[in-house]
């Protein structure tokens, strides 16, 4: 009898849980980006290194963050508080609940979706309830993941 771990299910939970990951980490590559392009840093050391502000206007820097970098900050908070849960929940699910393939792609498409979405209406500050309709819509197919493994195992 094959593993569980060599399973299409398993497959598809690498696949998406890795390219849900890969999501994540480019918003870091984005801030730094937006932070070279903006001139907008974090610690005064940085400002230091690149040389080119006096005193008060480093004060001054450091206490007015930028408010598009502030706002992809939160767009990458955001995935943290939902991608790991995701990754978690997704192996409990293909683990615990021997789903069918068509139910394990389902959930993980719709989540990454989801989630990709939710960062577009963040970043460009799309008008709500774009944004809080994907959330939902990820938030719910984790929900969903997380109580079919429960009541497998219950
Ligand atoms: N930590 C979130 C929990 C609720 C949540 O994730 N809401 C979604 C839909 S409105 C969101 O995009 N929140 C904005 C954010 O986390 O910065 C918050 O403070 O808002």
């Amino acid at each position: 009898m094959a593993s569980v771990f060599e399973t299409p299910q398993f497959e598809a939970f690498v696949k998406y849980g890795a390219l849900s990951l890969a999501k994540m980490l480019n918003m870091s590559l984005l801030t730094g980006v937006v932070r070279m392009a903006k001139g907008s840093f974090a610690n005064k050391e940085d400002y230091k290194s690149s040389g080119r502000l006096s005193p008060d206007e480093l004060k001054a820097k450091l206490a007015t963050p930028d408010p598009f970098l502030e706002r992809i900050r939160r767009c990458h908070l955001n995935d943290m508080e939902n991608i790991p849960p995701f990754i978690l929940t997704g192996l409990f699910f293909v683990l615990a609940a021997n789903p069918t393939l068509d139910s394990c792609n389902w959930h993980f498409r719709i989540f990454l979706a989801s989630r990709i979405l939710h960062s577009i209406c963040y970043i460009l500050a799309l008008p709500q309830p774009s944004r809080l309709l994907c959330f939902t819509v990820g938030f719910v197919t984790t929900c969903s993941m997380l109580l079919r493994a429960i009541a497998a195992v219950w």
